[in-house]
This record gives C-alpha cells, structure tokens and sequence, in this order.
C-alpha cells in the first residue's frame, strides 16, 4: 500500500473547493481553508484546480488528492489524461478522475486513463456513481475507489445524506481496496457511520468548507 494511502486510512479528508464566481474562489483563500482543516485534525485534503493544488501542498504536509474539474455536464472531474497529468504535475499525491463508463473527451477508456497515469507513477482515486463504476475501476488497477458522483450521474438516486447503500455493497465486493466515502456527508454523527461501515476513510466538503451552502441550511429554517 503506497505511503499516501495509508497516511488517511480511518481518518477525514476534507475537501477545500470554492465554486466559479464564489467569493472564497482563490488559491491562497483555499489553501488557507486547507491549513485551517488540517489544524482540525483533517488527515488529507481534497482539492480542485492547478493553482489550488501547488497552492495547498505549499502549505500542508498531509496528503493532497487532487482534480481539475473542466465542465459541469457529463464527465468533469479530470476529464482526460491530460487534465490528471497536470493534476500530478501540479503536487497532487493521489489524483482523483471520474470512474463512470460516460465517454471522455480525449476519446481513452477509464482504464487506458489509469494504466498511463500508473506507468507514470501516479495514484489514482476513482470517483464513482454506481457500483458498475466501481467494478470498472476496480478491474482497471485503480488505487482507491469512491462514492464521490452517487446521485450525480443519474445512475443511482440523490440521498440526502452519503449512499450508505453504494458504500456497503462496494467494502462487500472490494475488501483489498480502500473505499472513500465522499458526497453528503453533512454530519458528524453520518461520518461516524460511514466509518462504522468500514470505509477506509471519508471526505467532507460542503458542511466545512462551504459557507454559502451553510448558510443557506440555517436560513431555510427561518
Ligand atoms: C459531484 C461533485 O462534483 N463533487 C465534487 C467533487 O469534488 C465536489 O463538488 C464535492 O463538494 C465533494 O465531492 C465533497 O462532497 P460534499 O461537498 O457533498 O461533502
């Protein structure tokens, strides 16, 4: 198992993004962010963009998975080898790419994807939206698979909290495979769950990192 791998297991990655537009949308912002999540006891950070990333990793000593999110329809998440390439390049220890079986811009498979970033050393994390998905990442050699796009690829439903069900059935089929839980985990006492569930670890993102998202909880109580 590769150092970085086993640096997060049973603990909570949190993943630091601020959207397009948003106000917190800066590097130095989300590295800050990122520093602020490790003093909390974060044991890995996930983030999006180039600069973010060689931003974060020259602040932080966990272990930073990294994306480029290039799109908002269809495959987003480092969509091509070229978008996990630079991911790598830019300090990523573990670059995360969408899993699911949707075509991908540059035209590869998942698998030719993840055996060229393998040849060249690079870790990768799959971010999954069913358990087909998983099967597929699991079959090309992916280093670490996830619940990340659950309810996002219209292959499973939106549940308000993390797809304890997709988590479930992918520790039962992959037990040699670490397995993240990421997606909706609002709650303190969800991350307890999903780690009783046996996932090797989790990661956060909105209800830590995300103020606007926050707020909007709170008000809609009024
Ligand atoms: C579907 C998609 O694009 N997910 C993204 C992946 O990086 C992020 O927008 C999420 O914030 C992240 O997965 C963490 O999840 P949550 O914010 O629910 O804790």
């Amino acid at each position: 198992m590769h150092q970085a791998i086993e640096r997060i297991k049973g603990g909570l990655v949190v993943s630091c993004q601020a959207y397009p537009n948003e106000p917190l949308r800066h590097p130095e912002t989300m590295a800050q962010m990122a520093m602020a999540a490790v003093q909390g006891g974060a044991v890995g950070i996930r983030c999006q963009g180039l600069a973010d990333i060689a931003a974060i990793k020259g602040q932080v000593s966990v272990p930073v998975i990294g994306i480029w999110k290039d799109g908002e329809e269809g495959v987003y998440i480092t969509p091509t080898l070229r978008h996990a390439r630079c991911c790598a390049a830019a300090g990523a220890d573990i670059v995360a790419i969408d899993a699911t079986g949707r075509p991908r811009p540059d035209g590869l498979t998942y698998a030719d994807t993840v055996h060229a970033l393998h040849d060249e050393g690079v870790l990768v994390m799959a971010d999954c939206g069913s358990f087909a998905d998983a099967e597929r990442a699991v079959e090309a050699g992916t280093d670490i698979i996830s619940t990340t796009l659950s309810g996002y690829t219209g292959d499973r439903p939106k549940t308000d909290g993390p797809d304890f069900e997709l988590l479930g059935q992918m520790i039962a089929a992959f037990p040699e495979v670490p397995v993240l839980c990421e997606g909706r985990i609002h709650t303190p006492a969800q991350l307890h769950q999903v780690m009783e569930a046996g996932a090797w670890a989790a990661v956060v993102g909105t209800a830590i990192t995300h103020p606007t998202s926050i707020t909007r909880w709170f008000v809609a109580q009024l």
